[in-house]
């Protein structure tokens, strides 16, 4: 059956660059006589509203032949992916439209962990060359402090690796198309140097029976991928087809212990160290003492003492 495709298309995200590549990316749709419409997203949320108003206007016989195809970065799908599922909460009964990603962004996690290609064109070519959706895991947070709910493509991170979101989202190389990508690590190393660590407790278990306590968390991650922060292979085993999410805490390390991490990270041994504690969990607890940053797929949180409970949930993906 054909496809009808509605892009929701965040021009701003790439330091830009879909602005640019959506003209040629329309005309190759066109070439290509790809049944589709396409929708600009305006501002930060903007992603949410958009796809829960294209859900709300379905007409029932449509909804087997649509997709939604996030173009941008993992924050453009972290908010296609929020609006379904909004959507979905308040009609449990409705069939899931499937999600694409044509990925343009900076950081482009998500696209690497699934090996969607980054040239635009053959992450075209793989999307039209889907036949059916699949079921991925995706991670779901609700936030006790503040009562509300959400969920993530890539990870949730606590502390230095939202630090260092923060720190690069407002750096102003981020907006720049090439040298964006270098806005991470720039931020990263003065952010080692300074960060206070925060005491971290996480309960697990059926009945949070286990609790481990970690007097100085330095870097609390919680990811659905093996990727963070733009590429950095921080748990190599994690995948969107496995029921559980995999949590990365490391304590406040001396220098000689960050360049040791450093030097095992590109040989993908960093987990085996004794101190990089590494757990995979389906349901659990964080809670930290003391105002920090978070961040979820890439987006900053505001400053704050978190207590999250994560769990495992799915949607359905028009992915190869
Ligand atoms: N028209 C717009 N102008 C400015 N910001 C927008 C607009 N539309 C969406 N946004 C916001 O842009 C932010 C960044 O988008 P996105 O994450 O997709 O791109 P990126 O940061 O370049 O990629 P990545 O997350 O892969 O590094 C998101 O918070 C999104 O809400």
């Amino acid at each position: 059956m054909s496809k009808h495709f509605i892009f929701i298309v965040n021009e701003a995200a790439g330091g830009g660059n879909v602005r640019n590549l959506w003209p040629e990316i329309e005309n190759y749709l066109n070439q290509l006589s790809v049944d589709y419409q396409s929708i600009k997203t305006h501002f930060v949320g903007d992603g949410i509203q958009i796809t829960k108003q294209i859900l709300s206007a379905l007409d029932n016989y449509l909804d087997d032949q649509l997709v939604l195809v996030a173009t941008g970065g993992d924050g453009t799908l972290h908010e296609v992916l929020n609006g379904c599922k909004e959507f979905y909460h308040a009609h449990p009964l409705t069939k899931q439209v499937p999600i694409s990603f044509l990925p343009i962004g900076s950081g482009n996690d998500f696209a690497r962990a699934l090996k969607i290609s980054n040239n635009w064109k053959i992450a075209l070519q793989q999307i039209l060359s889907v036949q059916r959706p699949k079921k991925l895991i995706v991670g779901k947070y609700h936030n006790l402090n503040q009562a509300n709910t959400g969920y993530f493509i890539n990870n949730f991170g606590i502390g230095l690796d939202a630090t260092i979101v923060h720190k690069a989202n407002h750096s102003k190389i981020k907006h720049n198309r090439f040298l964006g990508k270098f806005s991470y690590i720039i931020a990263a190393i003065n952010i080692i140097r300074t960060f206070e660590p925060v005491k971290t407790t996480i309960y697990y278990g059926d009945n949070s029976q286990y609790v481990r306590e970690f007097t100085k968390g330095f870097l609390i991650t919680v990811t659905n991928i093996p990727y963070f922060g733009g590429g950095v292979n921080i748990v190599p085993s994690a995948s969107t087809n496995e029921d559980s999410l995999d949590i990365v805490i490391i304590e406040k390390p001396t220098w000689r212990q960050i360049i040791i991490f450093i030097v095992n990270l590109l040989a993908k041994r960093h987990l085996k160290l004794s101190f990089v504690n590494h757990f995979s969990q389906k349901n659990f607890t964080i809670v930290t003492n003391g105002d920090r940053f978070g961040q979820i797929d890439g987006e900053e949180t505001s400053k704050q003492s978190f207590n999250i409970n994560f769990k495992t949930s799915t949607y359905l993906f028009w992915v190869h």
